[in-house]
């Protein structure tokens, strides 16, 4: 789409609306203080000077101390830079327990010293999130739905701000419903889109809505995409992904305890998804990719697909099938570290 800046925009009622503003129109303000209006630019270079990890909330800087409540770690508590400044990949995913495998996994993919099962929780003392460190690589677990993810997200960018991180890329990796896909089958996120199927993330700030742009660095996702072709048996495909904040009405699903719809006004609306170039369904992916987004953070989305929804709404894979799909997203993330840290060609 060819569009040279986005505002953050508030509103009163339900349609939401991102206003365009020409480069030649912006006012100094908005040249200047990049902080008040954080998505203007699609192109980061427009206000990121520094590769350093940025926060865009002037607050901060008159704060003595930074406690990240929900991590159990704060800025004077812990030393920061020296836990976390050497962090070059950060990856998210749902559940504890698939962050600490993963760590476990890129451990050993990364020839680290040291025995992988002694790799510890830091947010130990809180069993809100787990965080993992692997070397360069930071495995963060952010729970079910844009709430859980959001918080999450808010303290991991201020961890990597205070630790003066640099030059960081966060990877989603999680599971998600397929449309129109086989089951197993991963799909790296061209585009973010919300349950009415706009590009967008509202936040609600005051009693007013913010409309955020969910634009993803589309590099990374192609090089995704390369890195999928030169690992043997992973479907992978780029496609849209809807975020949507239920599970089951939420993403059409008729196997709820509630269901307000038939089985065609489910299949009309997964029809309109795919038209729409949707090819999976989670619940996390806009807030990922708009905070990261307006922090100038790279980013990507991985989902393996669980179930193909035209299909069906129960997943009933075995056991065993889940754990290697969840796995996928695992495998082509970690190649991309390994190429990019140059253990492989
Ligand atoms: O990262 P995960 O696999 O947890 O992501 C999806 C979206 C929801 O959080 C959850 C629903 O089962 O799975
Ligand atoms: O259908 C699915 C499967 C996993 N996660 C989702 O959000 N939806």
């Amino acid at each position: 789409m060819a569009k040279e800046a986005f505002r953050e925009t508030t509103k009163a009622s339900s349609l939401p609306k991102t206003e365009f503003i020409p480069k030649s129109k912006r006012s100094v303000l908005q040249t200047m203080a990049p902080i008040l209006f954080n998505t203007i630019g699609t192109d980061h270079g427009d206000y990121i000077e520094q590769e350093e990890v940025h926060v865009k909330n002037p607050h901060l800087d008159s704060m003595e101390e930074d406690i990240l409540y929900h991590f159990d770690l704060g800025t004077k508590t812990h030393n920061l830079p020296e836990m976390f400044g050497d962090i070059k990949f950060v990856c998210v995913g749902g559940s504890g327990n698939r962050m600490k495998s993963f760590a476990q996994f890129i451990h050993r993919e990364l020839g680290l010293p040291g025995d992988m099962d002694d790799i510890r929780d830091i947010c130990a003392g809180t069993d809100r999130y787990s965080m993992y460190k692997a070397g360069p690589v930071l495995s963060v677990s952010h729970g079910m739905g844009v709430p859980s993810m959001s918080i999450m997200l808010h303290e991991l960018i201020k961890l990597l701000h205070h630790a003066r991180c640099r030059d960081v890329i966060l990877f989603r990796i999680g599971t998600s419903g397929g449309v129109g896909l086989a089951p197993g089958t991963v799909v790296v996120t061209k585009q973010a889109m919300d349950s009415f199927l706009q590009p967008q993330f509202e936040q609600v700030v005051l009693g007013k809505v913010i409309v955020r742009s969910t634009d993803l660095d589309q590099g990374l996702a192609e090089e995704l995409l390369s890195c999928a072709a030169e690992i043997p048996d992973l479907p992978t495909v780029i496609g849209n992904t809807m975020c949507t904040h239920d599970f089951y009405e939420g993403q059409g699903r008729l196997d709820g305890a509630l269901c307000s719809f038939s089985t065609e006004e489910k299949l009309e609306y997964l029809h309109r998804a795919y038209d729409a170039g949707v090819r999976n369904i989670e619940m996390e992916s806009t807030v990922f990719a708009a905070m990261c987004h307006a922090c100038g953070l790279k980013a990507a989305v991985v989902c393996v697909t669980l179930l193909n929804r035209f299909e069906g709404d129960q997943i009933n894979s075995p056991h065993r099938v889940m754990l290697d799909y969840q796995q996928r997203p695992q495998l082509l993330v970690s190649h991309l570290i390994k190429k990019r840290l140059g253990l492989i060609q």
